[in-house]
């Protein structure tokens, strides 16, 4: 390739959703796992996806296609096979590919962690001494290939070597096998620039987060190195998320020819001038529903300082959902307000068509909410010391050491998935739909009972969602009917939209709790999504500070908990999963974050008595970020994923001084474990925190198992807490 790139084009979107508009990948890809199709026609169904996005967007007068921006599972994944990151152990599986991102027979999948502040999931590469990276471009240059002969120029869209090496090892330490991976990367570029492809999306959101001295240095330099190569591309580096800083001025010295930059979540600092570069301007969010009011874009366009001014979206579009016009059962009035993927790529274009004649100069930038000063009051505390609700908690619910209990959700079954869906379409009488409600409610009780747990769950077949069925039930939300977005794998939903002010018209849970308990003598928990959580997991309104708005939610909570507490309810679990992934990615905006998050929890809580019990539920192993907020929700238990990271949280948590449930059984894994193998996290806990503080639980909801799973793991996890159970009091007598 010339050493001049051709120029940019005026107009492109950093990636696209790749699920299907009607989840066409999802139903291939169950299909292919359960053994209903071959490998063969979960391809086909893939490039027929891929063939539709492209006619999409070339349709939609999009000038600049993306590709490689398809999964079968997910983009790090991809990457790490692209540079033969694929560890030794799945080289055996039937299917290496799916072996690591869901595991098989006797082997463990690689880990899967959150992208960013997103609620997509990736899966976490493995690097290892014994790693041998090697170059496999297969799979970017057959969709340039497939491309092409539809008549599609495109640009490979990859991870970039930095944000790869991070994902890998946050520490930072895996940077040591830059020189390793950027020899793949140059041959990659070869590879592509023999393939007659003019531009490549190098991905970089790893820039927008703090990053060391050393760490800029290292992608300036590793930009250099592919900058220099003799045969190459032209090279776009796009970060996203928010606002690249200092590693800005480190990429523009660089030789690459376009940077991308994210003016929606960027912020209002002032864009360098970056003479000799093309800047690819994200003004029209990939993070959110709502249409680019077209002033707020083009002043933003009108800020950036360059060579050349691509207009662009955000990010990728993978978070938002394809196309509103499918949903038709919108008011139409919050309707005109929404722009899906598609409406998305269409203002994109407009905004490139409005721009040559948009005067230079400075405007305001990015689409950040002027942030007001707090100014909800935070009711006072309602409970007491926590010493003081242990007492009373233990004199009213009397329940043994080593507590057993699940963390709500129990198997979604088809039939009650089809029911809804019978209900939504007409075909089926609510009260029909609520009996086999009650009928799933006395089978998880039955079951539950027979198992021998201690607290028990209704189980959460009335759900299709713990998020959208509180949007369902609360004023101020709007659902879709086929808004979903990518989750992991083939796991989607359909975040609700809150667009108005957050109010509880009445209660939402009272009657499946209350059901419950009246079927059994033991303590029946009720169990709600907690303010950040819902709030994390929706599309939100942009008009209000978040924490204004998270606090409208946990009102709404709070007004649940008063109800379920009056109907006899005495423990309570208030979900905070996505505490951590809403986290500021900068450092400096995180004490904020954390005050006002933890402040909407305990809102939502502190309602209640001292006798009820509080419980809060968090999911993913990285807790350890951010201890001191979890500590400060005050509950009396909090549970937490453990059974694959091990011992390694314990230390941490141990601290807090309240009743703790270190997940002793993997649900995201199809893996039976044994009772021995439960026996020892046990032992391990119990070595780290005394026996009066402890719980034992799975590491998560159990809806995406299976029953005849979770009957036997569950069997295992209650015979290894009596096992120590025993032990314990043999002890103390
Ligand atoms: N919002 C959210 N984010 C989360 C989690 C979560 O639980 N919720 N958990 C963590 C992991 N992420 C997850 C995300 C999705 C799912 C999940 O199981 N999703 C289901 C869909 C859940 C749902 O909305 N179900 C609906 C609709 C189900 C459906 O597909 N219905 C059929 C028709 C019914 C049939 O005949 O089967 C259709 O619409 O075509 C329902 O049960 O009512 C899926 O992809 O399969 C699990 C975990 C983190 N983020
Ligand atoms: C992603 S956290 C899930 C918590 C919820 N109560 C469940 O058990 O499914
Ligand atoms: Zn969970």
């Amino acid at each position: 390739m010339s050493p001049t790139p051709p120029p940019f084009p005026a107009s492109t979107v950093l990636g696209y959703p790749r699920i299907g508009p009607r989840r066409e990948l999802k139903r291939a890809l169950e299909s292919y796992w359960e053994g209903r199709s071959t490998r063969a026609e979960l391809e086909r169904v893939g490039a027929g996806l891929r063939e539709a996005t492209w006619r999409r967007l070339a349709e939609l007068s999009l000038e600049g296609l993306p590709s490689n921006t398809f999964s079968l599972y997910d983009q790090v994944l991809d990457t790490a096979v692209l540079l033969g990151a694929v560890p030794e152990r799945y080289l055996a599986a039937g299917d290496p590919y799916f072996a690591m991102a869901r595991g098989t027979e006797g082997l463990a999948p690689l880990r899967m962690t959150k992208w960013f502040d997103t609620n997509y999931h990736y899966i976490v590469p493995e690097i290892g001494p014994e790693t041998v990276f090697k170059l496999d471009a297969s799979k970017p240059l057959a969709e340039v290939r497939e491309a092409r002969a539809l008549g599609y120029g495109t640009r490979p869209v990859v991870l970039g070597p930095v944000t790869f090496l991070l994902l890998a090892d946050p520490s930072g330490a895996a940077l040591d096998r830059l020189d390793e991976v950027l020899a793949c990367y140059e041959e990659l570029l070869a590879a592509l620039a023999a393939e007659g492809v003019a531009w490549v999306q190098l991905d970089e959101p790893a820039l927008v987060a703090d990053r060391t001295p050393r760490e800029l240095a290292t992608a300036g330099a590793a930009y250099d190195r592919l900058g220099s190569a003799a045969a190459r591309p032209g090279l776009f580096v796009a970060t996203y998320f928010g606002d690249p800083g200092e590693a800005l001025p480190v990429l523009a010295a660089t030789p690459v020819e376009a940077i991308g930059v994210d003016l929606v979540r960027g912020g209002a600092a002032a864009l360098p001038e970056l003479p000799g570069k093309t800047v690819v301007a994200g003004v029209v969010s990939g993070r959110d529903v709502w249409r680019t009011p077209p002033g707020r874009a083009l002043a933003a366009l009108a800020g950036v300082r360059a060579d050349r001014v691509t207009v662009s979206t955000s990010c990728s579009l993978l978070h938002v959902p394809y196309d509103v016009e499918a949903e038709r059962d919108l008011d139409p009035g919050l309707r005109g307000r929404l722009a899906f993927a598609e409406q998305k790529v269409a203002e994109v274009v407009a905004l490139s068509s409005a721009l040559p004649s948009v005067p230079a100069g400075e405007g305001p930038r990015g689409a950040a909410v002027p942030s007001a000063p707090l100014t909800a009051p935070v009711p006072r505390e309602g409970r007491s010391p926590y010493p003081v609700r242990a007492a009373a908690q233990a004199e009213h619910l009397r329940l043994p050491v080593l507590p057993t209990t699940t963390i709500g959700s129990f198997p979604q079954t088809g039939e009650l998935r089809a029911a809804r869906a019978a209900v939504a379409a007409g075909a089926l009488e609510p009260d029909a739909y609520e009996r086999l409600v009650e009928a799933e409610i006395e089978r998880v009780i039955r079951l539950q009972e027979r198992l021998g747990l201690d607290v028990l769950v209704h189980g959460e077949p009335e759900r299709n969602d713990m998020v959208q069925y509180f949007a369902e039930h609360l004023d101020g939300f709007a659902v879709t009917r086929n808004g979903w977005v990518q989750s992991y794998g083939s796991r989607c939903t359909r975040p609700p939209i809150l667009h108005g002010d957050v109010s509880r018209p009445g209660p939402i849970t009272v009657r499946w709790a209350s059901y419950a308990q009246s079927l059994t003598s033991r303590p029946v928990k009720g169990m709600l999504t907690g303010p950040v959580t819902i709030v994390a997991w929706s599309f939100v309104r942009d008009d209000l500070p978040l924490r204004d708005v998270v606090l409208q939610v946990a009102d709404a909570v709070r007004e649940e908990v008063r109800d379920l507490e009056a109907a006899g309810v005495s423990i309570i679990q208030v979900d905070e999963p996505a505490l951590r992934e809403l986290l500021p990615l900068r450092r400096a905006s995180q004490p904020e974050y954390l005050e006002w998050s933890v402040s909407a929890y305990r809102r939502a809580t502190s309602g209640a008595g001292d006798r009820t019990q509080i419980h809060t539920h968090l999911c993913y192993s990285d807790a350890g970020e951010i201890l001191a907020a979890i500590d400060g929700l005050d509950a009396d238990v909090t549970t937490i994923e453990s059974a694959r990271s091990g011992a390694r949280i314990l230390g941490a948590v141990g601290g807090f001084g309240r009743g703790l449930g270190p997940g002793v059984y993997d649900i995201h894994s199809p893996r039976v474990p044994d009772a021995g193998e439960v026996e020892d996290l046990l032992r391990a806990t119990l070595r780290a925190l005394p026996a009066e503080r402890v719980w034992v639980n799975p590491d998560c909801g159990l809806k995406t198992r299976a029953y005849e799973e979770v009957e036997a793991s569950l069997g295992n996890v209650v015979e290894a807490a009596r096992r120590l159970r025993a032990e314990l009091t043999d002890a103390g007598r």
